[in-house]
């Protein structure tokens, strides 16, 4: 399925949060939606999981405006990580997965055979089976994260949506989230931070500024030292892995013994 984001704005407070936004993300394709704090990842991905209402312009899958479709309708195409899943009740880790078939289930209905081997596979996939008894109150917030991407996969979507998907994941299971992903053939729109892994996960990178779009390009055309510095005000390097040529960033922190802003303005009247 492709998804299309067209001239998407979202105002509040009498600001654009995010301003006539374009990114299209081909079937099976994986973009990564970076930028600053405060530049309106999440915002414009909220949007396309239907907890913001655009001001104007529409997210498209296949061509239909989501606006048109009903909330579960989209729910069964569209599954999302957000920074919003909350996990405050005292549900299992076995029940909180199971809620990922909830668009899919007529009724009050116990999982049929396939839906519970569904939720097996994607407990196992997440290495969180052995957690499956333990109330999710007492996870960890990697054990958590993983927990809600295996909900998310139960929901058999073909689109995905991540808000920071690696979050709290230490970096096997960073890396074992976003191997997974590449082979999924999902079609998947993910907020990252980290600039070297969307680098080596994402097909292409659309980078974000004020709610605006920068630039979008394959990771080599978008990460490149002019653009870190213009964006996030910081000096990098880019290098290239020895094996795949994908760019890797290499940023380069102050000389040691330079004072941070803070100690440089406290110390500025004595000196
Ligand atoms: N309901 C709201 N009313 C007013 N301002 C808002 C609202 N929601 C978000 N904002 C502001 O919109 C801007 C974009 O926020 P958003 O959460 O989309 O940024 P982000 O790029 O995801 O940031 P981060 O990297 O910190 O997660 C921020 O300045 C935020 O304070």
């Amino acid at each position: 399925m492709t998804l299309v984001l067209r001239e998407l704005s979202v105002e509040a407070a009498g600001r654009a949060l995010v301003d006539r936004l374009n990114i299209e993300v081909e079937a099976g394709r994986i973009v990564g939606v970076v930028g600053p704090n405060g530049s309106g990842k999440s915002t414009a991905l909220r949007c396309v999981y239907r907890a913001l209402k655009p001001t104007s312009g529409a997210v498209l899958l296949d061509g239909t405006d989501l606006a048109s479709l009903t909330l579960r309708d989209s729910a069964r195409s569209i599954a999302a990580l957000t920074q919003e899943s909350h996990t405050e009740l005292d549900f299992t880790v076995d029940e909180v997965v199971a809620l990922g078939r909830a668009p899919h289930a007529s009724g009050n209905h116990p999982l049929t055979a396939r839906e519970r081997a569904l939720c097996r596979e994607a407990m196992d996939r997440l290495d969180v089976t052995h957690l499956a008894d333990r109330s999710v109150l007492t996870l960890s917030g990697g054990e958590r994260q993983r927990v809600l991407v295996a909900r998310a996969l139960v929901q058999e979507p073909r689109v995905l949506v991540l808000d920071e998907p690696t979050n709290h994941l230490d970096i096997r299971h960073q890396v074992e989230l976003l191997s997974f992903l590449r082979g999924s053939g999902l079609t998947v729109l993910t907020a990252l931070h980290d600039l070297n892994l969307a680098a080596a996960a994402c097909d292409s990178i659309a980078v974000l500024s004020s709610g605006s779009l920068v630039t979008t390009g394959s990771p080599a055309q978008v990460l490149n030292p002019e653009l870190i510095r213009k964006v996030f005000g910081v000096d990098a390097t880019v290098v290239h892995h020895p094996r795949t040529g994908t760019p890797q960033l290499v940023y380069d922190l102050a000389p040691t013994g330079t004072p941070a802003p803070a100690d440089a303005l406290a110390e500025g009247p004595h000196s």
